[in-house]
């Protein structure tokens, strides 16, 4: 067990003032019990606590995190933008210069709407596609997670399924009335919802990756039939991109499955670290949006330039070296083989599901493959998996219901450390 004395007491203070003491409730550590590690720095891959531990960080801050932490690059464009202010909430040049490089990355989009994160992106986005389409329905998928805004916390996944309470209190039942629930990986689901509620569904929305139930990869044809589906019921695509925007590809799941999307949503990647979210669209889609046309929607510090700085940075490097995307899903499939090599040569049930950069172990004897299939998942096994991998000083995230991100900073010692604790923590089971 790995000294937390100073993280115990700090959690012990944060309890007092924040609830659970955390800004965010899957950093409480309720699933797998004990103490968070108060982290005080990163750099690269690394992380480092209140009591002196290292980790390697397969985290990153949820995702966004792709060149690591303090990249040099996006440290300096950070300061050198602070020397200027640190908000005007008026134009700047910097978030046309964002702007125009998500428009260049990002397949059959022609504008983007910056705001601060990826609850607004898809509060916003949803909006947008009601005020364009007349329609108030929206679809989403059980076990997916699309931010805190009250209709998308209908079966939500991530931190609310992590407690334990997919559906919150204090969402107003006509709002959720509006949400309908589909399976994910079944478009069955999906086709049956839209012929109960003809010409009433306004969007559909997907992670086209569902990160927050883990990792659960869409089945060929699935994506492609959501968008067949939305052609013929006059509904809207929404890629959530939160997860998987810039990570799967420059262009994203768009360009990784090959399917268009209407309307794509962006969260903490495009700030490379610090607080943004955006949401893009084709021009008549998007000149819907004040001030051009009548869907409201605004925010002070919306295109705030130091963010902008941090993203612009990020995603510059990114679109300059492709490789990289190459790279770390050949780091994340060679953890997932020693994983499964690992569960095999110990007769451990295990799935581990992984996409891309993205990787998720289940400990399940049965594919995984829709919300209901992640629930057979043995939490107890997870817990164990958790804190074993604590030991090795590997930083994962503590719930079954989030991803293992693999990043650009992780090297090839980093890789072979996490693949020969997971071998042992898995032999230990
Ligand atoms: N899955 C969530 C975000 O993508 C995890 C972060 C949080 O809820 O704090």
């Amino acid at each position: 067990m790995l000294t937390q004395a100073h993280s115990e007491a700090l959690f012990e203070r944060a309890k007092k003032v924040l609830p659970g003491g955390v800004n965010s409730p899957v950093r409480a550590y309720r699933s797998v019990g004990g103490t968070p590690p108060f982290l005080v720095r990163g750099e690269g891959s690394h992380v480092w606590d209140e009591d002196g531990n290292e980790y390697v960080d397969f985290v990153g801050s949820w995702g966004p995190l792709i060149l690591g932490h303090s990249h040099p690059a996006v440290l300096e464009a950070v300061g050198q933008a602070m020397q200027h202010g640190l908000s005007f909430g008026a134009p700047t040049a910097i978030e046309v210069d964002v702007a125009e490089l998500i428009v260049s990355m990002v397949p059959n989009i022609d504008m983007v709407r910056m705001v601060n994160s990826g609850t607004e992106a898809v509060m916003s986005a949803l909006r947008v596609a009601r005020g364009v389409t007349g329609r108030d329905k929206i679809i989403k998928f059980e076990g997916c997670y699309h931010g805190h805004s009250d209709a998308m916390l209908v079966k939500a996944g991530s931190g609310a399924l992590t407690g334990g309470a997919p559906d919150s209190k204090g969402v107003p039942s006509a709002v959720a009335a509006d949400t309908l629930i589909a399976q994910y990986n079944d478009l069955n689901s999906v086709r049956e919802l839209l012929e109960a509620n003809p010409g009433q569904v306004a969007a559909i929305i997907v992670e086209p990756i569902a990160a927050n139930m883990g990792v659960v990869p869409p089945e060929p044809g699935f994506l492609e039939g959501l968008r067949a589906l939305c052609d013929a019921h006059g509904a809207l695509l929404i890629f959530d991109e939160v997860i998987t925007g810039f990570r799967l590809a420059r262009g994203g799941a768009q360009e990784y499955f090959g399917v268009r999307a209407d309307l794509v949503t962006f969260g903490k990647i495009i700030g490379g670290g610090m607080p943004v979210g955006a949401y893009a669209g084709k021009r008549e889609i998007m000149e819907q949006v004040a001030p051009t046309g009548p869907i409201y929607q605004a925010g002070t510090l919306s295109g705030n330039p130091v963010a902008m700085a941090a993203g612009l940075t990020q995603l510059q490097i990114l679109n300059a070296h492709p490789e990289i995307y190459t790279e770390i899903e050949h780091k994340a499939q060679h953890m997932a083989d020693a994983m499964r090599q690992a569960a095999a040569a110990s007769q451990v049930a295990l799935q581990v599901n992984q996409c891309g950069a993205l990787l998720c172990p289940y400990f399940t004897s049965e594919p995984v493959r829709c919300f209901a299939d992640t629930q057979r998942s043995d939490l107890e096994k997870f817990r164990t998996y958790f804190w074993g991998m604590q030991d090795h000083h590997m930083y994962i995230a503590p719930s079954q219901y989030e991803a293992t991100f693999v990043n650009a900073s992780h090297t090839e010692e980093d890789i072979e450390a996490f693949c020969q604790a997971a071998a042992a923590v898995i032999n230990a089971l």
